[in-house]
């Protein structure tokens, strides 16, 4: 069974379509990319994956039932989300944050348990938190909030994470940073990793199957080598690119040429 079956998706805001006819299957553990130029509808297509936007048309099943028929704290025990502002800057602490991803976890009205606190230490200390635990979030960086996001959703225990740009705004350290915690975890746990990304290079090295949108179409969708066709990418970002092979890792990459 899959773990995802978008069925006839589409979605309009208004009278104006965004998302069209999209159909694409998702299997139990794979790393898929979102991909499209600005405006092409990808966050659309994961608020409506994450249950987060009710579709105006088609369906979403997750493990062979209705995205809709799951009930929002069962819903946050499989799936945990990354929005594209990661956490908004709030008075809580690190820790505090952190510790709102046991929530789908806990009994109504009780606290954490010693067995959470212990989840939450762990997450801290993997992401490189602990000694940050007591700070207000609202006193960091845009990386450090944004591997506080990673490990609030790593507290959740999720099977499925769904990020939207995660490295927006990262420099490119912290680009791999949060790009190698999500594989790791990915590796480590046999989640299922389904990430919008606007850099295609790193789209090419960390997932295995790629979806291509244009203006709320899917223009194509599979394996990275089949979707990131040179002649593809240049018409649908309207830019003239150069395509490389990763000397390293085998795949596509692009270079970008001023004129
Ligand atoms: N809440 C909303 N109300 C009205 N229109 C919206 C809303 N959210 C998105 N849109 C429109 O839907 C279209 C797709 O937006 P969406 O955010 O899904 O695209 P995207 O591919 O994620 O873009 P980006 O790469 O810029 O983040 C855009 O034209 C956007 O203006």
């Amino acid at each position: 069974m899959n773990l995802f079956d978008v069925i006839h998706v589409q979605h309009q805001f208004g009278t104006i379509p965004v998302l069209q006819d999209i159909e694409f299957q998702i299997k139990v553990g794979e790393t898929f990319g979102i991909i499209g130029p600005n405006g092409s509808g990808k966050s659309t297509l994961i608020r409506t994956m994450s249950g987060l936007l009710k579709p105006s048309g088609g369906k979403i099943l997750l493990n062979g039932k209705s995205i809709r028929s799951y009930r929002k704290r069962e819903l946050a025990k499989i799936i945990a989300v990354l929005e594209q502002e990661g956490i908004p800057p709030l008075s809580f602490t690190v820790e505090e944050v952190v510790a709102m991803g046991r929530y789908p976890w806990l009994k109504p009205l009780s606290d954490l348990s010693l067995e959470d606190e212990q989840i939450v230490q762990t997450a801290l200390e993997k992401l490189g938190l602990w000694n940050l635990r007591t700070k207000p979030v609202n006193n960091l960086s845009g990386g450090q909030r944004q591997m506080v996001s990673l490990a609030r959703a790593m507290v959740q225990q999720p099977r499925v994470l769904i990020l939207d740009e995660p490295t927006t705004f990262l420099d490119i350290g912290h680009q791999m940073l949060v790009m190698e915690h999500v594989r790791e975890w990915h590796q480590s746990e046999g989640i299922t990793v389904i990430m919008v990304l606007h850099d295609l290079n790193l789209a090419s090295q960390y997932c295995n199957r790629l979806l291509l949108l244009d203006n709320g179409h899917i223009k194509s969708c599979g394996e990275v080598h089949d979707v990131l066709q040179p002649a593809t990418i240049s018409s649908i970002y309207k830019t003239e690119i150069i395509m490389i092979n990763h000397p390293v890792h085998q795949v596509p990459q692009f270079l970008l040429t001023s004129k």
